[in-house]
Formats: C-alpha cells, sequence, structure tokens
C-alpha cells in the first residue's frame, strides 16, 4: 500500500510563481481543515498550484478529471471480481482519505449531481465518507484536504454546483497573472527570453478582451507556454503563434484574422 501511496507523491518541487497571498491561504485553510475551491479559466495555473502546495506540504496528491459519465462509484469505489473472489478497491476518493493525501477533483461540475453529493460529509466536521456497498464509514485521515477546481466560464444553469456544495469550501480566485509575472512564467516553462515572452504575453492581452465578442475563453497561460516551446525548438514566432495561439481557440474566419493581425503587430 505504501507503494501505491508512493506513486502519488511529488518527488521535485513544481515550479510555482505565487500571484499573491493564495500559498498562505491554502496553507491555512490546509491546517483548518477548510476544502478549497479554486475557480478559474482553464490553463492558468490551477493544477500547478495544487501540485506545487502537495509538494510544499510533504502530501501525495490524487488527482480525478471529473466527466459527466462518472458515477459515485468511481470515485468511492467498487467490489472487483478477481481469481480469489470478490474484493473491495477503494476509489481515488476513498484511497486519498484513508491513506491522508490531497484529493484534486478537477472540473467537478462536469460530474452528475448525484456524484457531487458523496463529497459532502466529507467536507464537514463528520469527515467520513460512507462507503454504503461495503458497510464501513470512512473517517479520513488527519492529513486529508479536498480541492475542487471550477471553471466559472463554462456554468450554465443546466450544469453549476449547488449551493450546498458550493458552500462548504472556501474559495480562491485565479486568472491570468499581470503582465510581469505571466512574462516571468512563460520565459520559465517555454525557455525562451523575456522579450520574446513579453509580446506572446502582449498579443494574449489583447485577444482576452476578445472574450465575450466571438470568443468563448481567452488565450491561457498554457498556450503561450506552447508557442514559446516551439519559438524554443526554432520556429519562427508567425507560425508558432498560428500553431498554439490561433488555430485551436476559433474557426471563425474573421477571428482569426483578428488574432493573426495581433500576432503580427508584434512578430
Ligand atoms: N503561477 C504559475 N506559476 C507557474 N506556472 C504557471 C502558473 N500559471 C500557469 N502556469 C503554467 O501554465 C500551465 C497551465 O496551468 P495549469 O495546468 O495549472 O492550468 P489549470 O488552471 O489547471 O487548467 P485546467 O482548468 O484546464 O486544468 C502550467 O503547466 C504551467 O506551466
Amino acid at each position: 500500500m505504501t507503494d501505491m501511496l508512493d506513486q502519488y507523491r511529488v518527488a521535485e518541487e513544481p515550479y510555482y510563481r505565487p500571484v499573491a497571498d493564495e500559498v498562505a491561504l491554502y496553507e491555512a485553510a490546509y491546517a483548518a481543515k477548510m476544502p478549497v475551491m479554486l475557480k478559474g479559466p482553464t490553463g492558468c495555473g490551477k493544477t500547478r498550484f495544487v501540485e506545487h502546495m502537495a509538494w510544499r506540504l510533504g502530501k501525495p496528491l490524487v488527482t480525478v478529471a471529473c466527466n459527466e459519465d462518472m458515477t459515485a462509484s468511481d470515485i468511492v469505489g467498487r467490489f472487483l471480481l478477481d481469481a480469489e473472489g470478490t474484493r473491495w478497491q477503494d476509489g481515488p476518493l476513498a484511497f486519498a482519505a484513508r491513506h491522508g493525501a490531497i484529493c484534486y477533483l478537477d472540473e467537478i461540475v462536469e460530474a452528475r449531481q448525484d456524484t457531487t453529493v458523496v463529497i459532502h460529509p466529507l467536507t464537514d466536521n463528520r469527515r467520513a465518507l460512507p462507503l454504503e456497498k461495503k458497510g464501513e464509514i470512512l473517517r479520513a485521515h488527519e492529513d486529508f484536504h479536498l480541492v475542487i477546481s471550477y471553471n466559472p466560464g463554462y456554468q450554465s444553469l443546466m450544469k453549476d454546483l449547488k449551493q450546498s456544495t458550493k458552500q462548504r469550501f472556501g474559495a480562491l480566485d485565479f486568472s491570468y497573472p499581470e503582465h510581469a509575472t505571466e512574462v516571468e512564467i512563460v520565459t520559465h516553462e517555454a525557455g525562451i527570453d523575456a522579450t520574446e515572452a513579453g509580446k506572446l504575453v502582449s498579443i494574449a492581452e489583447r485577444a482576452r478582451n476578445l472574450k465575450g465578442h466571438g470568443l468563448d475563453e481567452g488565450i491561457s497561460t498554457r498556450m503561450l507556454i506552447h508557442a514559446g516551446s516551439l519559438m524554443a525548438r526554432g520556429i519562427e514566432a508567425p507560425a508558432a503563434c498560428r500553431m498554439a495561439l490561433v488555430r485551436p481557440i476559433t474557426d471563425d474566419p474573421d477571428m482569426r484574422d483578428a488574432l493573426d493581425a495581433a500576432v503580427a503587430t508584434y512578430f
């Protein structure tokens, strides 16, 4: 079992550039056993932040990418049939609760509500997870912590977290970092110089103004790192931007022209 747990340990420090006081706030929430919700658009550093915090706190990290086909059994656990008969297997949430890991449910809103409610008893004073099929009430380990992510941009009336779920969490807002910080991140992650990274960030800032005017989401930090990584491998900046920034984000010809024009302003 220790071997199982070892694979969830974060061995090396994941690079994370704090943008405000999120590190201290997370540490306090962890100490207070308060579950945390990370809110923000895709590719702005939420996953990297949790990885970094797991490393800082020296706790294993179990990550679950939520989707609408996910059932409660997928995260809680189920009986499996093998050569020796039936055997219970903890799902990722039960595993994390039992062994004191941080459990990160990424894009929780994608899961159906009957799946989401299974986390409720773990998020209040009970810190317990009923394993109904097994007839066990699993008391969470002292070190267990629950973190969920949530992209407010995607939410609709049909797909949103219930207030009874939301109100169980402390929340940290994430968004694209301010210019100099984002340049620092892109420089570090893509391995390009700060001048080139600065141009990429400026292109993204322009594109982010188009959100809601033809673009559903802005160009994320992740996309800038992709573009920079192509440039670091010798691809000319305009081609790198086309491939990593413009083509993935829209199929609309006018919008592509507008974005290509923004790229041409800087490169
Ligand atoms: N503050 C930051 N410090 C270091 N790296 C960052 C930071 N913000 C973003 N990044 C970089 O951006 C990439 C994308 O961030 P991440 O994977 O954490 O996004 P996310 O917000 O979890 O997105 P999604 O919601 O799609 O999972 C990371 O791999 C990392 O390279």
